[in-house]
């Protein structure tokens, strides 16, 4: 049974009816939840994808929920939780914005999407960085929350805007700094939302390191009382050198040894789950509304002995079979009003934005990272290569140029199938412009190499930590090769997916999706996948076959302008002689954004 989605584009997948009789079958999930006295269910990193993805290439159709259907599986298993007599809190750790149609069309469509968000009760929410890309997107949460969208749990500890109070500029957070409250059960909570200490954020806006955040005299204040818990919610890594949790959570553990601690991380993309002590436990929920964390706990009795609680954590794939299975209903007893009206919500948005029209029709799938930078079918390849160099146009220059850009910029596979407003703004979701200068051609190639040698700084969680694996992306990528490597190793020696099948043979894998490896015990996913396929070849920048003209004749070298800072830190490293600034760019093929050139090639050539 597929998710609603699935449906959509069920012609899509070879073009024929037969796709559409024979949509994907979902395993189902064969164990239980292991509820505990608290219950949690997390998203991050959800970046607009909340009509659930729409496509039949796998793994998509793991995917295939919408927030809608998320609602209804929320609402039951708060019901369930009722009937336990256990506690179930919503987390969502962040980054909302960029990533898909409804969120990306504009910043009204992105207001939008979040105030069907909001229609669904969440216990606690954090900021992530792509609300701080731009002003305006941290101005609508400060003033949706003023207005009382998040009901007082949308928690900034961390986050400041600078705003016009009665003539006078004030930096203020975003939304609460902290948040006290009682469960349904009685038991209280103090809660924080926190930002890893990132620096690209616009004007106006500040980002406390949370090594600061944990001696400010306020946060000491909120932790000294002792509650039942701690609910620390946070756009930042669970584990590893990069995480930025220790501070806030060693301050919390110098008062409350044994006051159990939840943490629930974001922006890495992974699953992925650590306790860094035996009353405490961090997870980390993956991105794009494809995984539902779920984290359970017992809680200390009336006569505490200070010993381990019993944490578990499980990854669900995010579709209407894994929701109906969790709560034991089926398609005529899961969908909740509630459910039902987000659905249709989303629905209607898309309708008006108008992001569900073909350009055209692609002819192959092309992926992110399944094959090497170069390889025809990566998307990588197919924007530096095709796109790029076809619809990048200024008609005052029409000399030899090499365009040069940022390969985080493209977020997302574009599937075989119709081509729409919503698959061009989830592979290309950014507004970035085109500037260009003059330099000789070879200049330009070597300066290319330099960017890739060094890396993009955009991705460090932390400049003071830029030799360790801390960029977000390389996080997700270096995650999602391990598992394939582990796979193909596993393959080469002659062994088959039993390590995979949770001991039982007739449970094999046999649809790709995520195989998670954490540092919690047992099993993670919900359901056992085999590895998506991955190349390791991949670059952070991205570069237009060089024009065909002597190394040393001076060129248009066109720079995305997200890719700025690198390209300039490149140019001077390669040629220390070098005065570029940003002053010598003029901008290029003005008003055409990084945004729109999918589009415009499917218009053109996939007709
Ligand atoms: N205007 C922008 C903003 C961001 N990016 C890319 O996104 C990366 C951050 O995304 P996460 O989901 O990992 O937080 C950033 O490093 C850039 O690669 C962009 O291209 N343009």
């Amino acid at each position: 049974a597929p998710g609603p989605g699935a449906a959509r584009h069920a012609l899509d997948a070879d073009g024929d009816a037969a796709a559409w009789r024979s949509p994907p079958v979902l395993p189902v999930p064969t164990r239980p939840l292991p509820w505990g006295d608290v219950n949690f269910l997390a998203t991050s990193d959800t970046h607009g994808w909340l009509r659930g993805h729409q496509h039949n290439t796998w793994p998509e159709p793991n995917y295939s929920g919408d927030f809608g259907t998320f609602a209804s599986f929320a609402e039951h298993m708060r019901a369930q939780a009722d009937e336990r007599g256990v506690d179930l809190l919503l987390v969502d750790a962040g980054d909302h914005h960029d990533g898909s149609g409804l969120v990306s069309t504009s910043p009204a469509s992105a207001v939008a999407a979040d105030n069907i968000f909001a229609q669904l009760t969440y216990d606690v929410l954090a900021i992530g960085n792509h609300e701080l890309y731009k002003y305006e997107s941290a101005l609508d949460v400060y003033e949706h929350n003023q207005k009382g969208r998040w009901a007082g749990r949308y928690l900034t500890s961390n986050v400041n805007i600078t705003v016009e109070e009665r003539g006078r500029a004030v930096s203020v957070p975003v939304a609460e700094r902290f948040a006290k409250f009682e469960t349904r059960q009685g038991r209280r909570v103090t809660a924080f939302g926190v930002l890893f200490d990132f620096k690209a954020h616009d004007r106006n806006l500040t980002v406390q390191a949370p090594t600061k955040l944990a001696r400010e005299a306020w946060f000491l204040d909120a932790i000294a009382e002792a509650p039942d818990f701690f609910l620390l919610v946070g756009h930042m890594p669970g584990r590893g050198l990069t995480s930025e949790w220790s501070p806030l959570f060693d301050a919390i553990r110098a008062l409350h040894p044994t006051v159990p601690v939840f943490v629930f991380g974001g922006h890495t993309h992974v699953r992925d789950c650590v306790q860094y002590d035996d009353r405490s436990i961090a997870l980390v929920p993956g991105r794009y509304l494809e995984t539902i964390g779920f984290v359970s706990s017992s809680l200390p009795g009336a006569e505490d002995d200070g010993g381990a609680l019993d944490m578990n954590r499980r990854y669900l794939d995010a579709n209407d079979v894994t929701y109906q299975y969790h709560t034991g209903t089926d398609e005529d007893t899961f969908h909740t009003p509630v459910g039902r009206n987000i659905s249709s919500a989303l629905a209607q948005l898309a309708q008006e934005l108008q992001i569900d029209i073909p350009f055209g029709t692609v002819p192959h799938d092309y992926f992110l990272a399944r094959h090497p930078y170069g390889h025809p079918r990566s998307v990588l390849t197919l924007i530096a290569e095709k796109i790029l160099p076809e619809v990048l146009e200024d008609q005052k220059r029409r000399g030899p140029r090499i365009i040069i850009g940022n390969a985080g910029t493209l977020r997302f596979d574009v599937f075989k199938g119709p081509f729409d407003r919503n698959d061009e703004l989830t592979v290309s979701p950014f507004t970035s412009a085109f500037l260009y200068t003059r330099l000789p051609a070879f200049l330009a190639t070597e300066v290319f190499a330099e960017m890739n040698r060094a890396g993009a700084s955009k991705l460090l969680p932390t400049t003071a930590r830029e030799d360790v694996e801390a960029r977000a992306t390389r996080i997700y990528n270096d995650w999602l090769a391990d598992q394939w490597d582990e796979h193909v190793a596993a393959t080469l020696l002659g062994a088959d997916d039993d390590a995979l099948a949770f001991g039982s043979p007739d449970k094999k894998p046999h649809t790709l999706g995520y195989v998670t490896r954490d540092a919690c015990k047992g099993r993670g996913d919900d359901i056992p996948h085999i590895p998506v396929p991955f190349s390791r070849d991949q670059v952070d920048f991205i570069m237009s076959p060089p024009p065909d003209a002597p190394d040393d004749e001076v060129v248009d070298v066109v720079v995305m302008d997200f890719a700025m800072d690198d390209f300039l830190t490149a140019v001077h490293t390669v040629d220390p002689t070098s005065k570029l600034t940003l002053d010598d760019f003029e901008p290029y093929a003005e008003g055409t954004l990084v945004n729109a050139v999918f589009g415009k090639y499917a218009s053109r050539e996939w007709e």
